[in-house]
């Protein structure tokens, strides 16, 4: 396949394959191109992809697309990431049958973000129900919508937007956090394959507190300390939501993602590396309910 038909990270500058590939930026924002740290960062990222390249199931060698030399540029490795998620999205995809993927979660557990590189994998439209429920109320923002109208009133449309996202087929949904407290909005979104990220509340907190709450209304502040307010605002929710997100089809837990790539800190656990785990939990549950059917005719 050309390298353009994978959307991925070929000629892209490196501080965006940087972002890509999801490494912290600080430690290696002062680089020098062919000094050691880039050949640092290379030799993590090459790793990396073959962790990942293993972990997703992959006997296929790609060697001839990684980088030959070391020094030469980010985008090899990051395209190789691109490129062994496109091959797996594709192999599944076929599996799928056109059913669509609902990503369930709290808010910050990158349903968006990751729903966004599971849609190019798996050659599927990606929806954020968010975003629907305003496009349907005229543009108006979810804070908006909250504030003026009240949550009930969201959930309505919420529920409405599930429904008619579920009866359409190829498409990747990023629902809102809490669409996964009315049992009807299950029989919709069952309809496809549900899938629970499963990320540790310290780091929903540190990410919602460091782009601010102002698009999420139940985590909305006036003062203090963002971090400590965020993170009681997700534990009093996720304690409500616990039994839910349980009933998800797949669960993907950001912690044994990292504990399969050696990683220590989860926020070195990138959204491509959720996205191919997601992949492969997919692939498992439909390959599940496979054996059942042909063991139970
Ligand atoms: N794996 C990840 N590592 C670090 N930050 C992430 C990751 N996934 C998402 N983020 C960041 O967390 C924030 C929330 O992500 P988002 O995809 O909008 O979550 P959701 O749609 O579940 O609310 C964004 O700023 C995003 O860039
Ligand atoms: O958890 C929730 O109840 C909500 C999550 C938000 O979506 P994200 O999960 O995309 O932030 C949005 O639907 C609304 O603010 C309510």
């Amino acid at each position: 396949m050309e390298a353009k038909a994978y959307g991925g990270a070929l000629g892209f500058p490196s501080d965006i394959c940087l972002n890509k590939i999801g490494r912290k930026q600080s430690a290696f924002a002062t680089r020098t191109v062919y000094g050691m740290k880039v050949i640092d960062l290379q030799c993590r990222t090459l790793l990396t992809a073959h962790k990942i390249r293993t972990f997703m199931g992959l006997s296929h060698s790609c060697k001839d697309h990684h980088a030959t030399t070391f020094g030469s540029s980010y985008s090899r490795a990051s395209f190789d990431e691109d490129w062994l998620l496109k091959m797996k999205g594709d192999k599944i995809s076929s599996h799928l049958d056109g059913r669509s993927v609902f990503l369930v979660g709290m808010m910050g557990s990158g349903k968006t973000t990751v729903g966004k590189i599971l849609s190019e994998a798996l050659g599927y439209s990606f929806v954020d129900s968010d975003k629907y429920v305003e496009q349907t109320i005229g543009g108006t923002s979810v804070d908006h919508i909250f504030s003026q109208c009240g949550e009930n009133f969201f959930r309505d449309y919420e529920s409405e937007a599930l429904q008619k996202l579920s009866s359409m087929r190829q498409q990747v949904v990023a629902t809102g956090g809490g669409a996964v407290v009315r049992p009807i909005n299950w029989e919709y979104m069952k309809q496809g394959v549900t899938v629970y990220l499963d990320v540790p509340l310290d780091a929903l907190a540190r990410r919602i507190a460091a782009v601010g709450t102002e698009s999420r209304p139940l985590l909305h502040f006036d003062s203090g300390d963002a971090y400590t307010k965020v993170f009681v605002g997700l534990f009093t929710l996720s304690k409500k939501r616990a039994q839910s997100y349980a009933s998800a089809d797949v669960t993907v837990s950001v912690l044994d993602i990292a504990a399969a790539l050696g990683v220590d800190d989860i926020s070195d656990v990138t959204p491509t590396a959720i996205a191919a785990e997601v992949l492969v939990q997919v692939e498992k549950y439909i390959h599940g309910n496979t054996m059942s059917m042909q063991m139970f005719p």
